[in-house]
C-alpha cells in the first residue's frame, strides 16, 4: 500500500494550562475525504493550524508521503503540498481573481506571468468544475465565489491535501452541492481532503472516514460515515446522547415589535422595500431567504444600526425615534449579530469586558462613572458556568476563544438581560450539535416566558423547529408569511426563489 499523503503522529499542543491537542494521530490517503469532528473547543482548528505551520507542536511529528517534514509557516506547508481554506478568507478585495492567484508568484523572468496564470486557472477550473471570471475584482464576488477562489488558490500553488475549516458555514444550501461536487472530483483525481464541519448530515454525505476529537484527544474514529447515524456521531463527539428539545405550546400575546412600511437606502446589502411585519410576545418569527435578500438591512434596522428612509417601527408600543443601538436596547431589544468577530464581541478585550460592553455604563457594572471590575468579572464567571463556555477564565482575550465558544459568549451576553424582543442572525452557525441544542432550548424557554424572537437563518430545518411563523424575504421584500404548521422545506424553498407568493391573513 502506498504511504499516506499526510500523517500526523502524537501531536500535542498546549496553550498555558489548556491542552488543545494531546497525542493526536491522523492520516489521509490520496483520494480520501477525511471528516474532522469534535465539540467546540475540542482542538480541530489547533490541529489544522499545526499542520499548516501556524503553531509549532509541543510534541509529535508530521510525515508527507512517508517522509518527515518540518512545517514552520504557511510557505513550508504549501511547499509540502498542504493548502488550507480558513473560515475567514485571505483575499485582496480590490484585486481581480487572477491577480489574487498571482500574488507572490513571479514568472520565469521574474515578471508576473499573466498568460501562464490564466492558462493554469482555466485548466484547474475545467479539471474540478470550479469556474470563476478571472477579471472580476474580489469585492464583486459572492461569499461562495470567494471560497471557490480560496480553493483554486490552494490548487494553483500545488496543494495535494486541502484542509477546509467549516466551509459550508458561510454557504447557502444551494451552494453546498456545488462545493461537494468539486471536492468529490478532487478526491477522485487523487487529492486528499480534510473537511471540518459540525453539520453531521453533510459529514455523512461527503466523507469516507472520520476522526472525532474530544478535549484535545482522539475520542473515536468512524470508518463508514454514510452507514453511521448522526446520533451515533454526536454521542462520540459529546460523550452522551443529544436529546431534541421539547417545544412547549405558548399563547402569543400582543405584538412586541411591529415594522410598518419600512424601506431603506444607502446600505451595502439589498435595501428593504416596504417591509411590514410583527412579532408577538411569546412568539418566534423565523425569517427565511437566500442570503443577500435584505436580511442584513432588516437586522440592522431592528437593532438600530440603520435608520429607515420610510416607515415606522414600534417596540412594546413605543415608536422608535432615533434608531440607535442604545435607544433600541433601552426599549428592551437584545441583538445577536451574524458576524460575531466584527460586530459581536471585541476580540482584543478580555472576555469579561467584552461581555458587558453594551451595558458598561449601566448601574450593574459601574458606579458614579467608575467601572466595577468585581461586578464585571462576577457576571462573566456566572455566564461562563451557565453556558459552559470553554476558556481559561474571564480575563482571557476574547479572540483566543474557539469560534463556537465565542458564539456562546455572545448569546450569554444578550440573554442575561432578559430582552422583550430578541433579534438573532444565524444563531447556531459554527456551533457543535450539543451547543446548538442548548441554544435552541434557551430560545424556547424565553419564548415560553413571553419574549418575542426573530430568527434570521438559512437552515430551514432549524427555522421550522423553532418558529411559530416563517416569513420569506426576497429582493428586499417579505415574499410571504406562513404558520410553521403549513410550511415545508419545499414550499419555503419555492418562495425563496420569488415564486409562490403567500400572504398570511392579518
Ligand atoms: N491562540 C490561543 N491561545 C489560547 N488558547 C487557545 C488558542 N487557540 C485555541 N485555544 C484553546 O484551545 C482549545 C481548542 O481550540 P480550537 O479552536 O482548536 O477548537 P475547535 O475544535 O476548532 O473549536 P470550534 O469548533 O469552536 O471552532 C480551546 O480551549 C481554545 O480556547
Amino acid at each position: 500500500m502506498s504511504a499516506p499523503l499526510i500523517e500526523m503522529r502524537g501531536i500535542t499542543k498546549s496553550f498555558g494550562a489548556v491542552k488543545a491537542n494531546e497525542a493526536v494521530d491522523l492520516s489521509v490517503a490520496p483520494g480520501e475525504i477525511l471528516g474532522l469532528l469534535g465539540e467546540n473547543g475540542a482542538g480541530k482548528t489547533t490541529l489544522m493550524n499545526v499542520l499548516f505551520g501556524a503553531y509549532a507542536p509541543d510534541a509529535g511529528e508530521i510525515m508527507v508521503e512517508g517522509k518527515p517534514v518540518s512545517i514552520h509557516n504557511s510557505a513550508d506547508a504549501l511547499a509540502a503540498g498542504i493548502g488550507m481554506v480558513h473560515q475567514h478568507f485571505h483575499l485582496a478585495p480590490r484585486l481581480t481573481v487572477l491577480e489574487n492567484l498571482l500574488i507572490g508568484i513571479p514568472g520565469k523572468s521574474g515578471r508576473i506571468d499573466r498568460a501562464g496564470g490564466l492558462a493554469r486557472l482555466t485548466e484547474i477550473s475545467r479539471q474540478y468544475g470550479l469556474s470563476l471570471d478571472p477579471n472580476l475584482p474580489v469585492s464583486a464576488l459572492s461569499v461562495g465565489e470567494q471560497q471557490r477562489l480560496e480553493i483554486i488558490k490552494a490548487l494553483f500553488r500545488g496543494a495535494k491535501l486541502l484542509i477546509l475549516d467549516e466551509p459550508t458555514a458561510v454557504l447557502a444550501p444551494s451552494e453546498v452541492d456545488g462545493l461537494f461536487a468539486a471536492l468529490r472530483s478532487m478526491a477522485a483525481q487523487g487529492l486528499g481532503i480534510i473537511f471540518i464541519s459540525h453539520k453531521l448530515n453533510e459529514v455523512r454525505a461527503l466523507t469516507h472516514r472520520c476522526v472525532v476529537l474530544r478535549h484535545g484527544k482522539v475520542a473515536g474514529r468512524v470508518d463508514h460515515p454514510a452507514q453511521t447515524t448522526s446520533a451515533e456521531m454526536a454521542k462520540l463527539m459529546c460523550g452522551h446522547e443529544i436529546v431534541p428539545p421539547v417545544r412547549e405550546a405558548s399563547t402569543p400575546g400582543a405584538s412586541v415589535l411591529t415594522l410598518d412600511g419600512i424601506s431603506t437606502a444607502g446600505h451595502a446589502g439589498t435595501p428593504l422595500r416596504d417591509v411590514s411585519l410583527f412579532v408577538r410576545a411569546g412568539e418566534i418569527l423565523g425569517i427565511a431567504g437566500v442570503s443577500g435578500n435584505g436580511q442584513r438591512a432588516l437586522a440592522d434596522v431592528i437593532s438600530g444600526m440603520l435608520a429607515p428612509r420610510a416607515g415606522t417601527m414600534t417596540i412594546a408600543g413605543k415608536t422608535v425615534a432615533q434608531f440607535s443601538p442604545r435607544e433600541l436596547q433601552a426599549l428592551g431589544l437584545g441583538r445577536i449579530p451574524e458576524d460575531r468577530m466584527t460586530t459581536g464581541l471585541v476580540t482584543n478585550l478580555p472576555l469579561a469586558d467584552s461581555m458587558v460592553l453594551p451595558r458598561i455604563g449601566t448601574e450593574a457594572f459601574s458606579r458614579k462613572g467608575l467601572l466595577n471590575p468585581a461586578a464585571i468579572r462576577a457576571f462573566a464567571e456566572e455566564q461562563i458556568k451557565a453556558y459552559d463556555i470553554r476558556c481559561p477564565g474571564p480575563m482571557v482575550r476574547a479572540g483566543a476563544l474557539s469560534g463556537g465558544n465565542l458564539q456562546k459568549a455572545l448569546l450569554a451576553r444578550e440573554l442575561a438581560f432578559d430582552p422583550k424582543v430578541l433579534i438573532v442572525s444565524q444563531p447556531t452557525r459554527g456551533l457543535d450539535i450539543g451547543a446548538a441544542r442548548f441554544i435552541h432550548e434557551k430560545f424556547l424557554a424565553m419564548h415560553a416566558r413571553g419574549c418575542g424572537i426573530i430568527v434570521i437563518g438559512e437552515d430551514l430545518e432549524e427555522l421550522l423547529m423553532l418558529s411559530d411563523r416563517i416569513a420569506v424575504m426576497y429582493e428586499g421584500r417579505i415574499a410571504g408569511t406562513l404558520p410553521s404548521a403549513d410550511a415545508t422545506i419545499a414550499r419555503l424553498g419555492l418562495m425563496m426563489t420569488g415564486a409562490g407568493h403567500t400572504e398570511e391573513a392579518a
